[in-house]
Protein backbone atom coordinates (compact mmCIF):
# COMPACT_ATOMS: atom_id res chain seq x y z
CA UNK A 1 0.00 0.00 0.00
CA UNK A 2 1.49 3.16 -0.91
CA UNK A 3 -0.21 4.89 2.41
CA UNK A 4 2.19 3.27 4.89
CA UNK A 5 3.94 6.66 5.44
CA UNK A 6 1.22 9.11 4.89
CA UNK A 7 0.98 9.91 8.39
CA UNK A 8 4.35 11.29 8.65
CA UNK A 9 4.46 13.26 5.57
CA UNK A 10 1.14 14.52 6.93
CA UNK A 11 2.46 15.53 9.98
CA UNK A 12 5.52 17.29 8.43
CA UNK A 13 3.27 18.72 5.99
CA UNK A 14 0.62 20.39 8.39
CA UNK A 15 -0.15 24.03 8.54
CA UNK A 16 -1.95 26.09 10.46
CA UNK A 17 -4.59 26.58 8.18
CA UNK A 18 -5.68 22.54 8.36
CA UNK A 19 -8.07 23.41 10.70
CA UNK A 20 -9.83 26.68 8.45
CA UNK A 21 -13.49 25.64 7.53
CA UNK A 22 -13.61 27.69 4.43
CA UNK A 23 -13.51 26.26 1.46
CA UNK A 24 -9.99 25.47 -0.18
CA UNK A 25 -10.46 26.49 -3.62
CA UNK A 26 -13.15 29.06 -4.53
CA UNK A 27 -13.52 29.45 -8.37
CA UNK A 28 -16.09 32.35 -9.11
CA UNK A 29 -17.74 33.18 -12.57
CA UNK A 30 -14.93 32.02 -14.42
CA UNK A 31 -14.78 32.50 -18.57
CA UNK A 32 -12.09 31.19 -20.78
CA UNK A 33 -12.39 31.96 -24.54
CA UNK A 34 -9.87 31.32 -27.15
CA UNK A 35 -9.85 32.78 -30.20
CA UNK A 36 -10.79 30.46 -33.10
CA UNK A 37 -8.57 31.37 -36.33
CA UNK A 38 -10.88 29.57 -38.72
CA UNK A 39 -14.95 31.73 -37.93
CA UNK A 40 -13.00 34.92 -36.48
CA UNK A 41 -15.54 34.23 -33.39
CA UNK A 42 -14.40 32.93 -30.03
CA UNK A 43 -14.43 29.12 -28.55
CA UNK A 44 -16.43 29.36 -25.21
CA UNK A 45 -14.08 26.99 -23.46
CA UNK A 46 -15.88 27.77 -19.82
CA UNK A 47 -18.75 29.39 -19.27
CA UNK A 48 -19.26 30.77 -15.95
CA UNK A 49 -17.83 27.92 -13.77
CA UNK A 50 -18.80 28.34 -10.34
CA UNK A 51 -17.44 25.51 -7.37
CA UNK A 52 -15.81 25.63 -4.11
CA UNK A 53 -13.26 22.59 -2.90
CA UNK A 54 -13.61 22.11 0.96
CA UNK A 55 -10.41 21.04 2.90
CA UNK A 56 -9.49 17.46 2.18
CA UNK A 57 -11.89 16.64 -0.39
CA UNK A 58 -11.70 15.13 -3.61
CA UNK A 59 -13.55 16.76 -6.11
CA UNK A 60 -13.91 15.65 -9.62
CA UNK A 61 -14.10 18.03 -12.71
CA UNK A 62 -16.13 15.17 -15.27
CA UNK A 63 -17.98 15.52 -18.33
CA UNK A 64 -17.46 14.30 -22.01
CA UNK A 65 -14.55 15.65 -24.44
CA UNK A 66 -14.56 19.18 -25.17
CA UNK A 67 -16.64 19.67 -22.09
CA UNK A 68 -14.13 22.19 -20.72
CA UNK A 69 -12.50 20.21 -17.78
CA UNK A 70 -8.83 20.56 -18.70
CA UNK A 71 -9.32 24.28 -19.67
CA UNK A 72 -10.85 24.71 -16.00
CA UNK A 73 -8.13 22.50 -14.21
CA UNK A 74 -5.38 24.81 -16.49
CA UNK A 75 -6.85 27.99 -15.44
CA UNK A 76 -6.77 26.59 -11.54
CA UNK A 77 -3.11 25.60 -11.98
CA UNK A 78 -2.25 29.19 -13.53
CA UNK A 79 -0.84 27.34 -16.75
CA UNK A 80 -4.36 29.64 -18.60
CA UNK A 81 -5.11 32.91 -18.39
CA UNK A 82 -8.65 33.12 -17.91
CA UNK A 83 -10.92 35.30 -19.84
CA UNK A 84 -12.80 37.03 -16.39
CA UNK A 85 -13.27 35.25 -12.74
CA UNK A 86 -11.95 34.85 -9.82
CA UNK A 87 -9.89 32.18 -8.45
CA UNK A 88 -9.12 32.17 -4.27
CA UNK A 89 -6.87 28.93 -3.23
CA UNK A 90 -6.80 28.93 0.33
CA UNK A 91 -7.94 32.26 1.41
CA UNK A 92 -5.87 34.08 -1.05
CA UNK A 93 -6.77 35.92 -4.79
CA UNK A 94 -4.69 34.27 -7.43
CA UNK A 95 -6.86 35.26 -9.93
CA UNK A 96 -9.20 38.00 -10.30
CA UNK A 97 -9.45 39.83 -13.63
CA UNK A 98 -11.32 43.23 -11.77
CA UNK A 99 -8.45 43.32 -9.61
CA UNK A 100 -5.98 42.99 -12.35
CA UNK A 101 -4.47 39.81 -9.67
CA UNK A 102 -2.54 37.15 -11.77
CA UNK A 103 -0.20 34.99 -9.00
CA UNK A 104 1.72 32.74 -11.58
CA UNK A 105 1.66 29.35 -11.57
CA UNK A 106 4.91 28.57 -9.76
CA UNK A 107 3.54 30.72 -7.05
CA UNK A 108 0.57 28.70 -6.38
CA UNK A 109 1.34 26.02 -3.83
CA UNK A 110 -0.16 23.08 -5.86
CA UNK A 111 0.95 20.52 -7.20
CA UNK A 112 -0.67 18.81 -10.85
CA UNK A 113 -0.58 15.30 -12.69
CA UNK A 114 -1.28 15.27 -16.21
CA UNK A 115 -2.46 12.61 -18.66
CA UNK A 116 0.98 11.85 -20.14
CA UNK A 117 2.72 12.56 -16.59
CA UNK A 118 5.44 14.79 -18.51
CA UNK A 119 8.32 12.89 -16.52
CA UNK A 120 12.08 13.91 -18.14
CA UNK A 121 13.15 10.35 -19.91
CA UNK A 122 17.12 11.50 -19.23
CA UNK A 123 16.55 11.95 -15.19
CA UNK A 124 16.42 9.41 -12.82
CA UNK A 125 13.57 8.67 -10.69
CA UNK A 126 15.16 11.20 -8.46
CA UNK A 127 15.82 13.63 -10.40
CA UNK A 128 12.53 13.77 -11.64
CA UNK A 129 10.96 13.99 -8.40
CA UNK A 130 13.37 16.46 -7.11
CA UNK A 131 12.68 18.72 -9.71
CA UNK A 132 10.21 20.84 -8.76
CA UNK A 133 12.38 21.50 -4.78
CA UNK A 134 15.81 21.97 -7.48
CA UNK A 135 14.09 24.24 -10.07
CA UNK A 136 11.71 26.22 -7.83
CA UNK A 137 11.47 29.93 -7.07
CA UNK A 138 12.80 28.80 -3.15
CA UNK A 139 16.48 27.63 -2.55
CA UNK A 140 15.98 23.90 -1.02
CA UNK A 141 19.24 22.77 0.76
CA UNK A 142 20.47 19.58 -0.97
CA UNK A 143 19.99 17.26 2.43
CA UNK A 144 16.35 18.84 2.43
CA UNK A 145 15.77 17.84 -0.78
CA UNK A 146 17.06 14.70 -0.27
CA UNK A 147 14.92 14.05 2.31
CA UNK A 148 11.73 15.24 0.88
CA UNK A 149 11.95 13.31 -2.19
CA UNK A 150 12.88 10.10 -0.88
CA UNK A 151 9.92 10.27 1.22
CA UNK A 152 7.94 11.35 -1.39
CA UNK A 153 9.51 8.10 -2.99
CA UNK A 154 8.38 5.80 -0.33
CA UNK A 155 4.99 7.25 0.01
CA UNK A 156 4.38 5.99 -3.76
CA UNK A 157 6.55 3.13 -2.81
CA UNK A 158 9.30 3.77 -5.47
CA UNK A 159 12.73 4.40 -3.06
CA UNK A 160 13.89 1.06 -4.33
CA UNK A 161 13.56 2.79 -7.85
CA UNK A 162 15.24 6.34 -6.74
CA UNK A 163 18.31 5.89 -9.29
CA UNK A 164 16.55 4.04 -12.19
CA UNK A 165 15.78 6.10 -15.36
CA UNK A 166 12.35 6.77 -16.23
CA UNK A 167 11.95 5.31 -19.82
CA UNK A 168 12.85 1.82 -17.56
CA UNK A 169 9.75 1.82 -15.55
CA UNK A 170 6.64 0.30 -16.39
CA UNK A 171 3.35 3.35 -16.83
CA UNK A 172 2.09 2.95 -13.26
CA UNK A 173 5.60 3.54 -12.08
CA UNK A 174 5.80 5.84 -14.53
CA UNK A 175 2.54 7.45 -13.28
CA UNK A 176 3.59 6.92 -9.39
CA UNK A 177 6.54 9.07 -10.10
CA UNK A 178 4.62 11.98 -11.14
CA UNK A 179 2.34 11.74 -8.81
CA UNK A 180 5.81 11.93 -5.97
CA UNK A 181 6.82 14.63 -8.40
CA UNK A 182 3.48 16.40 -7.33
CA UNK A 183 3.27 15.76 -4.11
CA UNK A 184 7.30 16.93 -2.97
CA UNK A 185 6.83 19.91 -2.05
CA UNK A 186 3.23 19.24 0.04
CA UNK A 187 1.12 21.21 -2.01
CA UNK A 188 -2.42 22.08 -0.17
CA UNK A 189 -3.91 21.13 -3.65
CA UNK A 190 -3.17 18.83 -5.99
CA UNK A 191 -4.43 18.47 -9.55
CA UNK A 192 -5.06 15.72 -11.33
CA UNK A 193 -5.82 15.82 -14.98
CA UNK A 194 -6.73 12.04 -16.26
CA UNK A 195 -3.90 10.52 -14.97
CA UNK A 196 -4.91 6.95 -15.09
CA UNK A 197 -6.29 7.08 -18.75
CA UNK A 198 -2.96 5.10 -20.26
CA UNK A 199 -2.69 2.82 -17.69
CA UNK A 200 -4.31 -0.56 -18.75
CA UNK A 201 -7.78 -1.52 -17.02
CA UNK A 202 -6.74 -3.78 -13.91
CA UNK A 203 -3.93 -0.90 -13.40
CA UNK A 204 -6.53 1.81 -13.52
CA UNK A 205 -9.39 0.09 -10.91
CA UNK A 206 -5.84 -0.21 -8.10
CA UNK A 207 -5.11 3.12 -8.90
CA UNK A 208 -7.66 4.58 -8.13
CA UNK A 209 -8.23 3.11 -4.58
CA UNK A 210 -4.54 4.07 -3.94
CA UNK A 211 -4.30 7.79 -4.73
CA UNK A 212 -8.08 8.32 -2.98
CA UNK A 213 -6.57 6.70 -0.07
CA UNK A 214 -3.25 8.56 -0.33
CA UNK A 215 -4.64 11.91 -0.58
CA UNK A 216 -7.18 11.78 1.98
CA UNK A 217 -4.57 10.19 4.87
CA UNK A 218 -1.97 13.28 3.43
CA UNK A 219 -5.36 15.54 3.68
CA UNK A 220 -4.32 16.99 0.24
CA UNK A 221 -7.55 18.63 -1.26
CA UNK A 222 -7.66 17.35 -4.40
CA UNK A 223 -9.02 18.41 -8.22
CA UNK A 224 -9.31 15.50 -10.58
CA UNK A 225 -10.12 15.55 -14.64
CA UNK A 226 -11.96 12.61 -15.77
CA UNK A 227 -14.23 11.57 -18.23
CA UNK A 228 -15.00 8.17 -16.90
CA UNK A 229 -18.39 8.42 -14.55
CA UNK A 230 -17.20 5.20 -12.94
CA UNK A 231 -13.99 6.75 -11.78
CA UNK A 232 -15.14 9.88 -10.52
CA UNK A 233 -17.79 7.47 -8.70
CA UNK A 234 -15.58 5.66 -7.12
CA UNK A 235 -13.01 8.48 -6.34
CA UNK A 236 -15.10 11.42 -5.35
CA UNK A 237 -16.58 13.26 -2.46
CA UNK A 238 -18.21 15.87 -4.86
CA UNK A 239 -18.49 15.72 -8.77
CA UNK A 240 -18.92 18.63 -10.69
CA UNK A 241 -20.53 17.61 -14.24
CA UNK A 242 -19.38 19.55 -17.48
CA UNK A 243 -21.39 19.65 -20.65
CA UNK A 244 -20.16 22.77 -23.77
CA UNK A 245 -18.35 24.79 -21.12
CA UNK A 246 -21.32 25.13 -18.49
CA UNK A 247 -21.96 23.34 -14.95
CA UNK A 248 -24.77 20.80 -15.74
CA UNK A 249 -25.12 19.33 -11.62
CA UNK A 250 -22.84 19.25 -8.39
CA UNK A 251 -23.18 16.84 -5.79
CA UNK A 252 -21.97 13.97 -4.24
CA UNK A 253 -21.60 10.48 -6.42
CA UNK A 254 -24.46 9.35 -4.89
CA UNK A 255 -26.81 12.54 -5.26
CA UNK A 256 -25.96 12.81 -9.30
CA UNK A 257 -26.79 9.08 -9.91
CA UNK A 258 -29.50 8.53 -8.05
CA UNK A 259 -30.76 12.29 -8.66
CA UNK A 260 -29.95 13.72 -11.96
CA UNK A 261 -31.71 17.03 -13.08
CA UNK A 262 -31.62 16.63 -16.70
CA UNK A 263 -31.28 14.21 -19.07
CA UNK A 264 -27.95 14.98 -19.90
CA UNK A 265 -27.17 13.82 -16.34
CA UNK A 266 -28.98 10.49 -15.80
CA UNK A 267 -27.69 9.77 -19.43
CA UNK A 268 -24.03 10.37 -19.12
CA UNK A 269 -24.06 8.98 -15.53
CA UNK A 270 -24.95 5.66 -16.25
CA UNK A 271 -28.44 4.07 -18.34
CA UNK A 272 -31.72 5.06 -18.12
CA UNK A 273 -35.13 4.61 -19.21
CA UNK A 274 -36.02 8.15 -20.62
CA UNK A 275 -39.72 7.65 -20.59
CA UNK A 276 -41.90 11.20 -22.76
CA UNK A 277 -43.94 12.22 -20.25
CA UNK A 278 -47.20 14.81 -20.06
CA UNK A 279 -47.56 16.15 -16.08
CA UNK A 280 -51.03 16.38 -14.18
CA UNK A 281 -52.42 19.43 -12.74
CA UNK A 282 -50.20 19.28 -9.61
CA UNK A 283 -47.03 17.57 -11.38
CA UNK A 284 -47.60 14.06 -9.09
CA UNK A 285 -48.84 11.96 -11.84
CA UNK A 286 -47.58 11.84 -15.63
CA UNK A 287 -48.87 9.95 -18.49
CA UNK A 288 -46.59 8.17 -20.56
CA UNK A 289 -46.77 5.64 -23.41
CA UNK A 290 -46.70 2.61 -20.25
CA UNK A 291 -49.80 4.76 -19.26
CA UNK A 292 -49.78 6.75 -15.93
CA UNK A 293 -47.52 6.67 -13.39
CA UNK A 294 -47.12 8.61 -9.86
CA UNK A 295 -43.83 10.22 -9.81
CA UNK A 296 -41.44 12.09 -7.97
CA UNK A 297 -42.27 15.40 -7.14
CA UNK A 298 -39.81 17.07 -6.41
CA UNK A 299 -39.29 18.88 -9.06
CA UNK A 300 -39.27 22.54 -10.72
CA UNK A 301 -41.22 21.62 -13.74
CA UNK A 302 -44.83 23.49 -14.29
CA UNK A 303 -48.00 21.57 -13.59
CA UNK A 304 -49.43 19.98 -17.40
CA UNK A 305 -45.97 20.05 -18.70
CA UNK A 306 -43.95 18.00 -21.12
CA UNK A 307 -41.02 16.45 -19.29
CA UNK A 308 -39.37 13.17 -18.91
CA UNK A 309 -39.52 10.59 -16.48
CA UNK A 310 -35.90 9.12 -15.59
CA UNK A 311 -35.59 5.70 -14.27
CA UNK A 312 -33.12 3.62 -13.39
CA UNK A 313 -33.29 -0.10 -14.85
CA UNK A 314 -31.77 -0.97 -11.37
CA UNK A 315 -34.43 1.20 -9.76
CA UNK A 316 -36.90 -1.16 -11.10
CA UNK A 317 -38.76 -3.85 -8.63
CA UNK A 318 -39.65 -7.18 -10.03
CA UNK A 319 -41.91 -8.13 -6.75
CA UNK A 320 -42.33 -12.21 -5.57
CA UNK A 321 -45.00 -13.26 -7.96
CA UNK A 322 -46.42 -15.42 -5.16
CA UNK A 323 -47.19 -11.65 -3.24
CA UNK A 324 -50.45 -10.53 -4.46
CA UNK A 325 -49.78 -6.89 -2.94
CA UNK A 326 -50.54 -4.22 -5.68
CA UNK A 327 -48.29 -1.34 -5.31
CA UNK A 328 -48.38 2.14 -7.22
CA UNK A 329 -46.60 2.27 -10.81
CA UNK A 330 -47.16 -1.76 -10.83
CA UNK A 331 -46.94 -2.60 -14.82
CA UNK A 332 -46.95 -5.67 -16.78
CA UNK A 333 -44.83 -6.58 -19.44
CA UNK A 334 -43.82 -9.70 -21.69
CA UNK A 335 -40.07 -10.30 -21.34
CA UNK A 336 -38.79 -9.67 -24.62
CA UNK A 337 -35.08 -10.22 -24.23
CA UNK A 338 -32.83 -11.35 -21.12
CA UNK A 339 -29.08 -11.52 -20.46
CA UNK A 340 -28.05 -12.89 -17.18
CA UNK A 341 -25.07 -11.13 -16.67
CA UNK A 342 -23.78 -12.61 -13.16
CA UNK A 343 -24.39 -9.85 -10.68
CA UNK A 344 -27.77 -8.71 -12.28
CA UNK A 345 -30.21 -10.04 -15.21
CA UNK A 346 -30.52 -7.50 -18.21
CA UNK A 347 -34.33 -7.63 -19.41
CA UNK A 348 -35.88 -5.60 -22.31
CA UNK A 349 -39.48 -5.46 -21.34
CA UNK A 350 -42.37 -4.76 -24.10
CA UNK A 351 -45.51 -2.83 -22.75
CA UNK A 352 -47.95 -1.36 -24.93
CA UNK A 353 -44.90 -1.78 -27.44
CA UNK A 354 -42.60 -0.08 -26.07
CA UNK A 355 -39.39 -1.26 -24.18
CA UNK A 356 -38.57 -0.90 -20.43
CA UNK A 357 -34.82 -1.76 -19.78
CA UNK A 358 -34.39 -3.50 -16.21
CA UNK A 359 -32.09 -4.65 -14.56
CA UNK A 360 -33.07 -7.83 -12.15
CA UNK A 361 -32.09 -10.33 -9.79
CA UNK A 362 -30.01 -12.97 -10.76
CA UNK A 363 -31.72 -15.38 -8.41
CA UNK A 364 -35.17 -14.93 -9.62
CA UNK A 365 -36.23 -17.76 -12.22
CA UNK A 366 -37.31 -15.76 -15.66
CA UNK A 367 -36.85 -16.74 -18.97
CA UNK A 368 -37.67 -14.56 -22.19
CA UNK A 369 -41.42 -14.53 -23.60
CA UNK A 370 -42.61 -14.69 -19.66
CA UNK A 371 -45.22 -12.40 -18.72
CA UNK A 372 -44.15 -10.51 -15.14
CA UNK A 373 -45.21 -7.73 -12.53
CA UNK A 374 -42.84 -4.66 -12.51
CA UNK A 375 -42.49 -1.71 -10.08
CA UNK A 376 -41.72 1.62 -10.58
CA UNK A 377 -41.60 3.05 -7.13
CA UNK A 378 -42.70 7.01 -7.43
CA UNK A 379 -39.86 8.30 -5.62
CA UNK A 380 -37.43 7.03 -8.44
CA UNK A 381 -39.32 7.86 -10.97
CA UNK A 382 -37.71 11.63 -11.69
CA UNK A 383 -39.00 14.58 -13.45
CA UNK A 384 -36.42 16.15 -15.84
CA UNK A 385 -37.13 18.77 -18.41
CA UNK A 386 -37.08 17.00 -22.19
CA UNK A 387 -35.24 19.29 -24.04
CA UNK A 388 -36.92 17.69 -27.14
CA UNK A 389 -40.46 18.61 -25.91
CA UNK A 390 -41.26 21.32 -28.64
CA UNK A 391 -40.09 18.93 -31.27
CA UNK A 392 -42.82 16.29 -30.31
CA UNK A 393 -46.32 16.71 -31.34
CA UNK A 394 -49.41 17.14 -28.63
CA UNK A 395 -50.57 14.29 -29.85
CA UNK A 396 -47.50 12.25 -28.87
CA UNK A 397 -48.46 12.07 -25.59
CA UNK A 398 -51.72 12.15 -24.16
CA UNK A 399 -52.39 14.85 -21.71
CA UNK A 400 -53.72 14.10 -17.92
CA UNK A 401 -56.99 15.87 -17.23
CA UNK A 402 -59.10 14.96 -20.36
CA UNK A 403 -58.97 11.47 -20.00
CA UNK A 404 -56.70 10.78 -22.87
CA UNK A 405 -54.82 7.87 -22.46
CA UNK A 406 -50.82 8.09 -24.46
CA UNK A 407 -50.17 7.61 -27.56
CA UNK A 408 -48.42 4.62 -28.73
CA UNK A 409 -47.22 6.97 -31.86
CA UNK A 410 -44.29 9.19 -32.44
CA UNK A 411 -43.78 8.55 -28.29
CA UNK A 412 -40.88 6.48 -28.23
CA UNK A 413 -39.33 5.40 -24.92
CA UNK A 414 -35.37 6.06 -25.20
CA UNK A 415 -33.54 3.91 -23.20
CA UNK A 416 -29.81 4.85 -23.23
CA UNK A 417 -27.13 3.08 -23.02
N1 LIG B 1 -5.75 26.41 -27.15
C1 LIG B 1 -7.01 26.31 -27.59
N2 LIG B 1 -7.43 27.02 -28.65
C2 LIG B 1 -8.72 26.96 -29.09
N3 LIG B 1 -9.65 26.19 -28.49
C3 LIG B 1 -9.27 25.44 -27.43
C4 LIG B 1 -7.94 25.46 -26.93
N4 LIG B 1 -7.88 24.62 -25.85
C5 LIG B 1 -9.11 24.11 -25.72
N5 LIG B 1 -9.95 24.59 -26.65
C6 LIG B 1 -11.38 24.28 -26.82
O1 LIG B 1 -12.02 24.51 -25.58
C7 LIG B 1 -13.00 23.52 -25.34
C8 LIG B 1 -12.70 22.85 -23.99
O2 LIG B 1 -11.48 22.13 -24.11
P1 LIG B 1 -10.90 21.27 -22.89
O3 LIG B 1 -9.58 20.74 -23.29
O4 LIG B 1 -10.96 22.07 -21.65
O5 LIG B 1 -11.98 20.10 -22.80
P2 LIG B 1 -11.90 18.75 -21.95
O6 LIG B 1 -13.25 18.60 -21.33
O7 LIG B 1 -10.76 18.76 -21.03
O8 LIG B 1 -11.72 17.69 -23.10
P3 LIG B 1 -10.84 16.31 -23.13
O9 LIG B 1 -11.52 15.38 -22.17
O10 LIG B 1 -10.97 15.88 -24.55
O11 LIG B 1 -9.45 16.66 -22.73
C9 LIG B 1 -12.96 22.57 -26.51
O12 LIG B 1 -13.96 22.97 -27.42
C10 LIG B 1 -11.59 22.80 -27.13
O13 LIG B 1 -11.60 22.55 -28.49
Amino acid sequence: MMVDKANLYKATARSSGDNDERALLVVRDLRKYFGDPDRGSPVIAIDSVNFEVKRGDFLTLLGPSGCGKSTTLQCIAGLQHPSSGQIDMDGEIVFSDQQGITVPANKRKLGMVFQSYAIWPHMTVFDNVAFPLVHGSARVPSAEVKRRVMEALELVELDHLALRYSPHLSGGQQQRVALARALVHQPKLLLLDEPLSNLDVQLRDTMRVEIRQLVKQLGITTVFVTHDQAEAMSMSDEIVLMQSGRIMQKGTPRQIFLCPKSRFAADFMGRSNLIPAALNHDGTIADTPFGQLRCNPDHKLAPNSRALLVIRPQAIVVPDPEVDAVSPNTLLGEIRTLSFLGETVEIDLGINGHCLKVMADPYLSLSAGQVIRVVLPPERCLVVPDPDASDRTQAAVGLIGNGATASRNGAAVRETR
